[in-house]
């Protein structure tokens, strides 16, 4: 039975048309796969429409989404999307049997033991598999993070919102990013910094403090002339990002216990690597923690985020919905 996955981030929608088989890696095969931007389409149905009328010209009947945000009953809510998205309206738009929903790093999470786990640059710890608790985290429009633990039948993942967490700082200048972005002292979350969005709040912030004005207006510009050297306050920005992105990561990994490794799928880290792996990164991971014996011995690796989302959702519809909607179909009826 072929059924839709598709991946939608507050920038990203990326969207697959898939088909369970025996024959293909871990029994999906991918028929097309395209990556829309969100920011060009009125609504999900729209841009879900526009892939179906490009790739499949037939009529869909399942679908499963991978959506950032927190999942409450039909609807999906994240400030970072740029539309509402609500479960029984879409599938009345696109005249689906059932559809589906999990969020997008709980998504990448099932897709650990495929390619997101065979494609990773490695960035610190020991450059092996251990066993345990895995994290996948991954810095886009927002900040999102999920946990793999290990177990029968394929263990369970939790989908969390931990990029909500307050950001604590870890040195002067931090502290006055932090005090600049909330002068009352109140609530910064890590995304707020550890995100695209974030990172241009931090360059703009480290501007503010020096009493200029910002000469670069997106992160994409902020990331270049950190990379070429151009700018220095933007090289101060991304070291700030990386050093703060290893704090969230070394809190997450003490949190879970992440003994199975950590990897990084956010959607432009490929294009920091190396400025992440000279930056301080792996020492603010291990910082003044007394779990630090444990932390030294996970892995953290950076992968692309790509692909792997639709095809994370693709096995969990797979292992959560798809069984029940093929016995149901074979009895004449629909799913929900
Ligand atoms: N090279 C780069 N340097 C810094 N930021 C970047 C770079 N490329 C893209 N971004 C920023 O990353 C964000 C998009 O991230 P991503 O491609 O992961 O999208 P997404 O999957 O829609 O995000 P999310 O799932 O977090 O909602 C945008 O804010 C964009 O400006």
């Amino acid at each position: 039975m072929p059924f839709l996955a598709a991946d939608i981030g507050g920038t990203h929608g990326r969207v697959a048309w898939m088909r369970v088989s025996h024959d293909a890696p871990r029994g999906i095969e991918t028929l097309a796969y395209r990556v829309f931007a969100c920011a060009a389409f009125p609504s999900l149905s729209t841009l879900l429409k526009a892939f179906i009328d490009a790739e499949v010209r037939a009529p869909v009947k399942h679908c499963v989404l991978a959506c950032a945000g927190q999942i409450v009953g039909d609807e999906v809510a994240n400030d970072n999307l740029p539309w509402p998205i609500q479960l029984t309206p879409l599938r009345h738009a696109l005249g689906l049997d059932d559809v589906a929903v999990l969020n997008d790093f709980e998504a990448l999470a099932y897709a650990l033991d495929g390619p997101l786990a065979d494609g990773g640059r490695h960035l610190c710890g020991p450059d092996a598999q251990l066993g345990g608790p895995t994290l996948v985290i991954g810095p886009g429009t927002g900040l999102g993070a999920a946990v793999h633990i290990p177990g029968a039948a394929g263990g369970v993942v939790l989908a969390t919102e931990a990029g909500q967490m307050d950001f604590a700082p870890n040195s002067v200048r931090e502290r006055e990013v932090l005090a600049h972005l909330a002068p009352d002292g109140g609530y910064v979350p890590f995304e707020h910094l550890v995100s695209g969005p974030g990172l241009l709040t931090i360059y703009a912030t480290l501007c503010a403090l020096q009493g200029e004005t910002p000469k670069l207006a997106t992160p994409e510009a902020v990331t270049a002339a950190a990379v070429a050297c151009t700018d220095a306050l933007a090289v101060e920005a991304v070291e700030m990002f990386c050093a703060a992105l290893g704090s969230f990561t070394g809190n997450l990994a003490m949190a879970f216990m992440a003994s199975g490794g950590v990897y990084l799928a956010g959607g432009f880290l490929s294009s920091l690597f190396d400025l992440l792996k000279r930056s301080a990164f792996a020492v603010r991971f291990l910082h003044g923690r007394s779990a630090r014996t444990l932390l030294a011995q996970v892995p953290v690796w950076v992968t692309e985020h790509g692909q792997h989302g639709v095809h994370g959702a693709a096995q969990w519809y797979l292992r959560h919905r798809m069984q029940a909607s093929l016995r149901q179909a074979a009895e004449g009826g629909v799913s929900a």
